[in-house]
């Protein structure tokens, strides 16, 4: 497989896949912004068949105007709450994304009704497919992109099928008003569709690998003190909704320094890899491990302190098993370390009392003598 095939893959999957954590949270406040965008836009669209009507329009115009544009607001609405309560529905979205996009086809057909080329080549209404596709990159996933742009190409070129089978001639697709509706125009509106959706993608695709980045430490490809200060306080509000345990294990290593001291800054790296290699391997589902600081770490347990305790300490014996080698042939070097762990909800409610008190006992466990994890006070 050639590097550019490689890589359209690579993009074409994390564009289908399902966003991760922090990029929904991301994406749950777009559909809030998207939603009080939509509020303020169907609310001028109430003024238009009033303007209709100032500028002649006949009752029955004004009326169907009238309606049209109560019935977008009504759905705006219904949209913005249930834009409020965050990610509570996973559907909404694609919901939201499928209203955007249809409601421009409804009114480039009720345009089609009343006058042929209008529905085809009303420029200002046609824009409506163009923005209902930017705005997903608000959403901050690949996969209401895709969609957008695949009913927006989808319902349009319906539309232009129908409109010329309607229309049987040519000569009843010129309008002085709109111009000629020529198949060329046609196709290039589509093609301007499919390209709006496939930059809208290229902008969601660099967006999702920055949040990475920003939430990911460099040396060790951990998760990293912004994605542990973003995601903890959402998974202790589903414990708190939903029930369970959790608990938090603030790990240090024990005299890293010297072993920069001895070994030089770059074996010093390579012994954090190692380390983070170890107990990788020995995460069990539903286990995270963050990278705080230098040699500082963070697991993030499903379970309650006293099956906590012994995973860590299950950890903390699996890592004397697996020395670090400096150097191929090298004296290998143990690398231990000591841990403090808190539970939610008993030894605190939130995010920073967690952590203060699983701090607290990690410096016991370094008084007491290090190599070792302590879970409780006194
Ligand atoms: N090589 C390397 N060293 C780091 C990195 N980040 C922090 N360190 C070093 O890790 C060491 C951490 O030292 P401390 O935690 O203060 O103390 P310690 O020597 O580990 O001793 P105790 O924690 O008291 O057991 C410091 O010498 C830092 O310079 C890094 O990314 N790479």
């Amino acid at each position: 497989m050639s590097d550019a095939t490689r890589s359209l893959r690579k993009l074409g999957d994390a564009l289908l896949a399902r966003p991760d954590e922090m990029m929904l949270e991301i994406g749950a406040t777009g559909e809030l912004l998207v939603a009080r965008i939509r509020v303020v836009v169907a609310g001028l669209l109430l003024l238009l068949p009033l303007v209709n009507n100032l500028a002649g329009g006949t009752v029955a115009e004004t009326l169907i105007g009238l309606a049209g544009a109560v019935t977008i607001n009504v759905f705006a609405q219904v949209w913005l709450v249930l834009a409020r309560r965050r990610r509570r529905f996973r559907w909404l979205p694609f919901a939201t994304t499928t209203f955007d996009v249809t409601i421009t086809t409804a009114v480039l057909v009720a345009l089609a009704h009343n006058h042929l080329p209008s529905g085809l080549n009303s420029m200002v209404v046609w824009c409506g497919y163009v923005l209902a596709i930017l705005v997903t990159a608000l959403r901050s996933d690949g996969r209401t992109t895709l969609l957008a742009g695949a009913l927006a190409v989808g319902q349009y070129g319906l539309l232009v099928a129908v409109v010329f089978l309607v229309a049987g001639s040519p000569e009843r697709l010129i309008s002085a008003e709109y111009g000629a509706v020529t198949v060329g125009n046609q196709v290039q509106r589509l093609i301007l569709l499919a390209v709006a959706a496939a930059i809208t993608m290229m902008v969601v695709y660099r967006m999702q690998r920055l949040v990475e980045m920003s939430g990911t430490d460099g040396l060790t490809r951990l998760p990293n003190r912004t994605w542990l200060m973003h995601r903890l306080p959402q998974m202790l509000d589903v414990v708190k909704r939903d029930g369970g345990s959790l608990s938090v294990a603030m790990l240090d290593l024990d005299h890293f320094k010297r072993i920069n001291d001895e070994l030089g800054q770059h074996a010093g790296d390579r012994a954090l890899r190692h380390v983070v290699t170890s107990l990788r391997v020995h995460l069990e589902q539903g286990e995270q491990l963050v990278r705080l600081s230098g040699a500082e770490f963070v697991m993030v347990l499903r379970k309650p302190v006293g099956t906590a305790w012994e995973r860590v300490d299950a950890i903390r014996r699996m890592l004397l098993e697996h020395p670090f080698e400096a150097e191929r042939g090298g004296m290998p070097r143990r690398i231990t370390f000591s841990a403090g762990i808190a539970g939610f909800p008993q030894d605190g409610q939130d995010l920073s009392r967690l952590l203060r008190r699983a701090d607290q006992r990690l410096q016991t466990a370094k008084l007491e003598g290090r190599n070792r994890v302590v879970a409780r006070d006194g």
